[in-house]
C-alpha cells in the first residue's frame, strides 16, 4: 500500500503469541490483556534499548474489546481491563516516542469472539483515527474468504479517508489460501502494507520450521510481492519465550532478516534472558532486515538438511548487489555441519569480490573473490549469517 508508511518492515512488540487471550485480570493481573500490560511493555521497549535498535510499534491484538459495542454502535475496550480507554493508552505510547497498533477482524466476530467490524467499517475506521491509532491489524475469522477481495480494500479505503496515516496489516491471503482460493496479490499489494500468508506462529521449533519451509517452497509466488510499503508477514518473533533453544532463536532472527519480515516481538520484556535480548537487538541483523532496497531473500540451496538463503541488499556497485547469506542446518545429528561453497556458486560474481563478515560472531573474512571457497560450521537447528559487501573493481579497459 503506497501510503508512505513502512518503507522498511515494521518493528515493534505484539502481544498475541506470548500473552494470547488472557483476560483474567483478577487472578493474573500481571499477564492479562490490559492497559497496564501495554504501558509496561512500552516503558521497557524504551528503557531496555529496543527503541534505540529500531523497535517502534506497541500493538494490541485480540481480546482488548468489550463484548458489546456502545449504545452509539462504537467499538469500546473492556472497561475493567482498559479503564482509561484506548485513546489515553495510545497517548501514553506516543509520549514514549513509540507508535500504537490495534486489532480487529473483517467478520462478525474476532477469532476470540469479540465484536468484528462487519456492518461498521466506516465508523470503526473513524474510531481508530479518533483514538490516534497508528497501525491496524485486520484478522479474517468468521468471514467468507471470497468477500475479502471487497472487504479488505473497502476498510483500507475508510482508513485512508480518515486522513490519519495508519499501517494496514491484512490477514486476507492466509484465509483465502485456507479456503483453496488463489489470492489476488496485486490487489493485496495495493491495499495492504503487510499481510499474513501462512499459519499462526506457535512457541516451537517445529512451528518455525513450517514457516521457513512454506516461504522457501512458495518463494516463486511470494518473494516478488515484497517491497517498500508492502511486505510478506511470516508472523511474530518468538525469541525469548519457552519453545526455542538459543541456536533456534538465532535462526529465527537471521531468517526473518533474510525474508525482509516485520520484526514484531511477542515476548515478556520483564523476564527475557540477556542472551535472547542480545539476539533481538543485534544491530547488524536488524540492518539487513531494514535494508532500504526492500528485496526479500530466497532459498538458493537445499540438500541433506543444509539450506543456503541469500538476500540482495545494499550497497550496489555497477549493478552488482551486496548480499546477506544464511547457512541453515536443519539436521539434529548432534554435531555441527561443515559447509564449503564458492561465492560464485551462490551467485556472487562481482569481479572486485566481497568483504565478508559474520553477523553473530566477531569474524571478519576479509575480501574474498568469487572463486574463493568459503567454509562455515553450522550448529544443529542453527544458522550462520554473513554479510557480503560488494567491493568496487576497476577492470582495466585501456592498454596502459
Ligand atoms: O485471535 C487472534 C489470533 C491472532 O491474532 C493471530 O495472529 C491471528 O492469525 C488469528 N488468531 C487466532 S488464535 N486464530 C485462530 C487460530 C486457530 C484457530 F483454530 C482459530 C483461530
Amino acid at each position: 500500500l503506497d501510503n508512505g508508511l513502512v518503507r522498511t518492515p515494521p518493528m515493534g512488540w505484539l502481544a498475541w503469541e506470548r500473552f494470547r487471550c488472557n483476560t483474567d485480570c483478577k487472578n493474573d493481573p500481571d499477564n492479562c490483556i490490559s492497559d497496564r500490560l501495554f504501558r509496561t511493555m512500552a516503558d521497557l521497549v524504551v528503557s531496555e534499548g529496543y527503541a534505540a535498535a529500531g523497535y517502534e510499534y506497541i500493538n494490541i491484538d485480540d481480546c482488548w474489546l468489550d463484548k458489546e459495542r456502545s449504545y452509539t454502535g462504537q467499538l469500546q475496550p473492556d472497561p475493567v481491563r482498559f479503564p482509561h480507554g484506548i485513546k489515553d493508552l495510545a497517548n501514553y505510547v506516543h509520549s514514549k516516542g513509540l507508535k500504537f497498533g490495534i486489532y480487529e477482524d473483517y467478520g462478525n466476530y474476532t477469532c476470540a469472539g469479540y465484536p468484528g467490524i462487519l456492518g461498521s467499517l466506516e465508523l470503526d475506521a473513524l474510531t481508530f483515527a479518533d483514538w490516534d491509532v497508528d497501525y491496524v491489524k485486520l484478522d479474517g475469522c468468521y468471514a467468507h474468504p471470497r468477500e475479502m477481495d471487497i472487504g479488505y480494500p473497502e476498510f483500507g479505503f475508510y482508513l485512508n479517508r480518515t486522513g490519519r496515516p495508519m499501517v494496514y496489516s491484512c490477514s486476507w491471503p492466509v484465509y483465502q489460501i485456507y479456503a483453496g482460493i488463489q489470492p489476488n496479490f496485486s490487489s493485496i499489494i495495493d491495499s495492504c502494507n503487510l499481510w499474513r500468508n501462512f499459519d499462526d506462529i506457535q512457541d516451537s521449533w517445529s512451528s518455525l520450521e513450517s514457516i521457513i519451509d512454506y516461504y522457501g517452497n512458495n518463494q516463486d509466488t511470494i518473494v516478488q510481492n515484497a517491497g517498500p510499503g508492502h511486505w510478506n508477514d511470516p508472523d511474530m518473533l518468538i525469541i525469548g519465550n519457552f519453545g526455542l533453544s538459543y541456536e533456534q532463536s538465532k535462526t529465527q532472527m537471521a531468517m526473518w532478516a533474510i525474508l525482509a519480515a516485520p520484526l514484531l516481538m511477542s515476548v515478556d520484556l520483564r523476564s527475557i534472558r540477556p542472551e535472547y535480548k542480545a539476539i533481538l537487538q543485534n544491530r547488524k541483523i536488524i540492518a539487513v532486515d531494514q535494508d532500504p532496497l526492500g528485496i526479500q531473500g530466497r532459498r538458493i540451496y537445499k540438500h541433506k538438511g543444509i539450506e543456503i538463503w541469500a538476500r540482495p541488499i545494499s550497497p550496489l556497485f555497477q549493478n552488482y548487489f551486496s548480499y546477506a547469506i544464511a547457512f541453515l542446518n536443519r539436521r539434529t545429528d548432534g554435531t555441527p555441519s561443515d559447509v564449503a561453497v564458492t561465492l560464485q556458486e551462490m551467485g556472487l560474481i562481482a569481479p572486485g569480490g566481497y568483504r565478508i563478515e559474520d553477523l553473530y560472531e566477531d569474524v571478519d573474512y576479509g575480501v574474498l573473490t568469487p572463486q574463493t571457497k568459503i567454509k562455515v560450521k553450522v550448529n544443529p537447528s542453527g544458522v550462520v549469517i554473513l554479510r557480503a559487501n560488494v567491493q568496487p573493481s576497476y577492470v582495466q579497459t585501456t592498454p596502459y
